[in-house]
């Protein structure tokens, strides 16, 4: 049903082409950017999660390799990082200056050295309630875009919206984003058009309680990918459509 809605809403509205990956799982991103970024060439990468996932498999303090990826496809942490037999096959390709977050709640304290050494821009939920998200998305696209307009490589994390609202994910932190800023940054995204890859993670309808909370983390889970296919919340329409004659 979801699908469904998602994909009729892109057929109906004919988008540029954008790959989209969902997966149960953050670490999916250290394929999805690795084979994104071998595809099309140096990327934006626009990371929205409560987490910052960028735990080398040395400073990890749970060994969950979803909290690592980002650091397995950094260019400055190479040296960082241990020969990995069956890593051998990836190769970092993101820039510490071509990353933004959003939404961080919950970071490690080596998580956090490591984004002070690499200076890598954060808008973590504080600065969201400081500047709010229409400011956090205009400095984010300020900060990407001044020099080079890459394509954008969109990672979403569920958790990075409220639990009240996507509960149904394995790490979920109060303190959240809520629906409407989740929806903005997608539209904000999209109306770059430079938007060319999206992943959704961390949805799993598992760890719902109830029906309910399965839905909404679902239901909202479509509603960010069909923002980031163009829909707006003030409607949208074919660009061939034409008024019905009598
Ligand atoms: N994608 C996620 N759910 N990440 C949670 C990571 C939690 C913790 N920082 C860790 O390294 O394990």
């Amino acid at each position: 049903k979801y699908l469904n809605e998602l994909i009729l809403f892109s057929f109906h509205n004919k988008p540029r082409s954008i790959e989209i990956f969902v997966s149960l799982c953050f670490s999916l991103a250290i394929g999805s950017i690795h084979g994104h970024s071998a595809a099309v060439g140096e990327l934006s990468v626009i990371w929205v999660d409560a987490h910052a996932d960028i735990n080398t498999p040395l400073t990890s303090p749970t060994g969950n390799i979803h909290g690592q990826s980002m650091s397995y496809v950094l260019r400055e942490l190479q040296s960082k990082i241990p020969v990995l037999p069956n890593f051998s096959w990836i190769r970092p390709c993101v820039s510490a200056k071509d990353l933004v977050y959003i939404g961080l709640r919950d970071v490690d304290p080596e998580e956090h050295y490591i984004l002070k050494l690499l200076g890598v821009k954060v808008f973590s939920m504080s600065e969201v309630d400081q500047l709010g998200i229409a400011r956090v998305m205009e400095e984010t696209c300020d900060y990407l875009f001044s020099k080079v307009k890459k394509p954008i490589h969109l990672s979403y994390d569920i958790d990075a919206i409220d639990p009240s609202v996507t509960p149904a994910t394995g790490t979920p932190v109060v303190g959240g984003l809520t629906y409407r800023e989740g929806v903005y940054i997608t539209e904000q995204v999209c109306q770059t058009g430079l938007l060319s890859a999206v992943d959704m993670v961390e949805v799993n309808p598992l760890r719902g309680q109830t029906e309910e909370e399965v839905q909404s983390t679902v239901s909202t889970a479509v509603d960010l990918l069909c923002g980031c296919f163009g829909r707006l919340r003030e409607g949208n329409h074919p660009s061939d459509y034409r008024l019905p004659e009598p």
